[in-house]
């Protein structure tokens, strides 16, 4: 296929933040959500297939993702790719697809991916946030932000800031020279691997690389797969050609293994859990002689987040912004607050807020609005959430201040928790839960410098975290002692809550390789420059001025 022509250096629409819903009583959005919860469940159990190539695959082999929140009802069955043959067709199809995806001209892929956002936040926002909300346990507060507001963000910014990365020349031009840098997808194909938590990040790890003209073998995670796959037909309704992405559910790490073998392998988009990453790190590792390119592996992992409340810290308004961190979506965010530090002397006034909201926190079904929180994504997860609880329960170092309880006989339902320790590096201070247990530090208020180098040396992570102060040499002292304690700091505000455009995501140490999602920096990532020289006088001579002869 001949490169389409270039008619045009087009500008970009304002690209600005996806307006976010309110879903009070009685307002439209709200029926329309509920209609569309009451037409997905419905229509459960859908049926998934594999994509590849734009043909619609059926293994027979079945595996279910059911409700979070009423685990009895199976919200699709979607078909896996247990057979390699098929992640083998997979990966040959995006490498067939390349040459015409990256020779379609900038301007294309842009308005595939701007009319993808629109599509999603008009037409289809209510379905896929549903299928969020029924799927992955989220409120509608929760799904507005993340499936509609983010996952529209993601698909846009990225379009801003690839105009970025591609406005990016050289500096200068000797005379008669002109020097461009062209940004080349690599050589090869991406492998996304998406986790459940976020349907945006979902549409931002296989997206972003697909943008910048890569063709991606994206396999969703089990937990996400409904709304994962609502986002793929999105895309392909959008325009996106046959093959750049391939839609490929199937065992993690069989199709890793398989994945990371082939010599075509380029890159490694992932989001999920540390050891996970870790472990996929090594396997590419291992495989480095085979590959045509040096893998790029980007991906954003675990983390243990804090709150830092200075004696001079507004105590009701931090102890507000404590229980949104901890507990919105269950403290199922990667940024969610798990440990958090108090000063003696405002430990009272904190407590008693702190109790005095959370007794108004109530944990049930999706489908009742009223609820701040619902259930934790499987039985997995519940079980280990419950181990740290009970765990905090024996240890005679820790007291359980709230909650502390769960039920999963209907849904994966644990009641928002309130850990208190005497021992500042007890396993709940130290281990990333992903479950609504936040554990509280009270210190001494003379110890707050030597508080600030305990948080930065306690643990592996370094994701988000805050401090909530009114003095300014104490903001200004954590912030610099505290600066590779996160990747994401925030000064007297929650530690959750990035919003694409304003503040790019990510952590460094054992939280990822701090690529920032929601930047140009992220897409750097999936181009490999090459840098062009033209000269447009021919020259007369290869002497030089110095080789004259006098
Ligand atoms: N830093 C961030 O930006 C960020 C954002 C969201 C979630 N997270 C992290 O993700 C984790 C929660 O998500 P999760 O439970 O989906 O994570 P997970 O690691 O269990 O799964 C993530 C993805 O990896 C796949 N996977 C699992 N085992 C694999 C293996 N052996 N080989 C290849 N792929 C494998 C899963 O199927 C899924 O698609 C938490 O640790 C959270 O902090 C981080
Ligand atoms: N970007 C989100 C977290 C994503 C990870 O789960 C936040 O900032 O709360």
């Amino acid at each position: 296929m001949n490169p389409a022509p270039q008619l045009a250096i087009v500008k970009l629409p304002d690209i600005v933040n996806e307006p976010m819903l309110h879903y009070a009583p009685g307002s439209t959005e709200r029926r329309l959500l509920q209609e569309a919860l009451q037409e997905i469940r419905s229509q459960a159990p859908y049926e998934v297939p594999i994509v590849i190539d734009g043909e619609e695959i059926k293994t027979g082999h079945i595996e279910e993702q059911r409700v979070a929140c009423d685990h009895q009802v199976v919200l699709c069955r979607y078909h896996n790719a247990t057979d390699p043959k098929l992640v083998t067709r997979a990966i040959d199809g995006a490498l067939r697809a390349k040459e015409a995806w990256e020779a379609m001209p900038v301007y294309d892929r842009t308005a595939i991916m701007l009319r993808a956002a629109d599509l999603l936040a008009t037409k289809y926002r209510y379905k896929v946030m549903a299928a969020t909300m029924l799927g992955q346990g989220k409120n509608a507060w929760q799904a507005e932000i993340d499936a509609a507001a983010e996952a529209c963000d993601f698909l846009r910014f990225n379009c801003k800031f690839a105009q970025e990365v591609y406005a990016h020349q050289p500096a200068a031009n000797t005379p008669g020279t002109w020097n461009h840098v062209e940004y080349r997808p690599l050589e090869g194909f991406v492998f996304a691997v998406s986790p459940f938590n976020f349907t945006a990040i979902a549409a931002n790890l296989c997206g972003a690389p697909a943008l910048m003209g890569n063709v991606v073998v994206w396999k969703p995670s089990p937990a996400a797969t409904l709304s994962n796959y609502f986002i793929y037909e999105i895309l392909v309704e959008a325009g996106l050609p046959a093959g750049v992405i391939q839609f490929v559910p199937g065992p993690a790490a069989e199709m890793a293994q398989q994945v990371f073998a082939h010599p075509d392998f380029a890159a490694l988009h992932f989001t999920g859990s540390t050891h996970v990453f870790k472990g996929l790190w090594k396997t590419i590792a291992q495989n480095i002689d085979s590959y045509r390119s040096y893998p790029r592996i980007v991906g954003e992992t675990g983390g243990k987040n804090f709150h830092l409340i200075h004696n001079s810290a507004p105590v009701r308004s931090t102890a507000l912004q404590t229980i949104r961190a901890a507990f919105e979506y269950q403290g199922q965010k990667c940024s969610a607050c798990s440990r958090c530090y108090v000063p003696a002397s405002r430990w009272p006034e904190f407590k008693t807020h702190l109790l005095a909201e959370h007794a108004k926190i109530t944990v049930g079904d999706v489908n009742d609005f009223s609820h701040f929180m619902t259930a934790v994504i499987n039985q997995v997860a519940f079980d280990k959430i419950k181990g740290f609880i009970e765990h905090a329960r024996s240890a005679s170092d820790c007291e359980i201040i709230a909650g502390g309880t769960y039920d999963d006989s209907k849904g994966y339902f644990i009641q928002p928790t309130v850990i208190v320790t005497t021992n500042p590096h007890t396993k709940t201070m130290v281990e990333e839960i992903f479950g609504p247990v936040v554990t509280i530090y009270v210190y001494p208020d003379a110890e707050w410098q030597s508080t600030i180098q305990m948080i930065n040396e306690t643990g592996t992570y370094g994701l988000t975290g805050a401090v909530f102060a009114n003095d300014r040499q104490a903001v200004v002292y954590a912030t610099n002692k505290l600066r590779n304690t996160a990747g994401n700091f925030y000064i007297n505000d929650k530690c959750t809550g990035a919003v694409v455009g304003q503040q790019s995501f990510g952590g460094a140490r054992n939280s990822g390789t701090n690529d920032k999602a929601g930047s140009s920096n992220l897409l750097y990532r999936f181009v490999s420059p090459r840098s062009v020289k033209e000269t447009f006088v021919p020259i007369e001579d290869f002497m030089y001025p110095h080789n004259l002869k006098d």
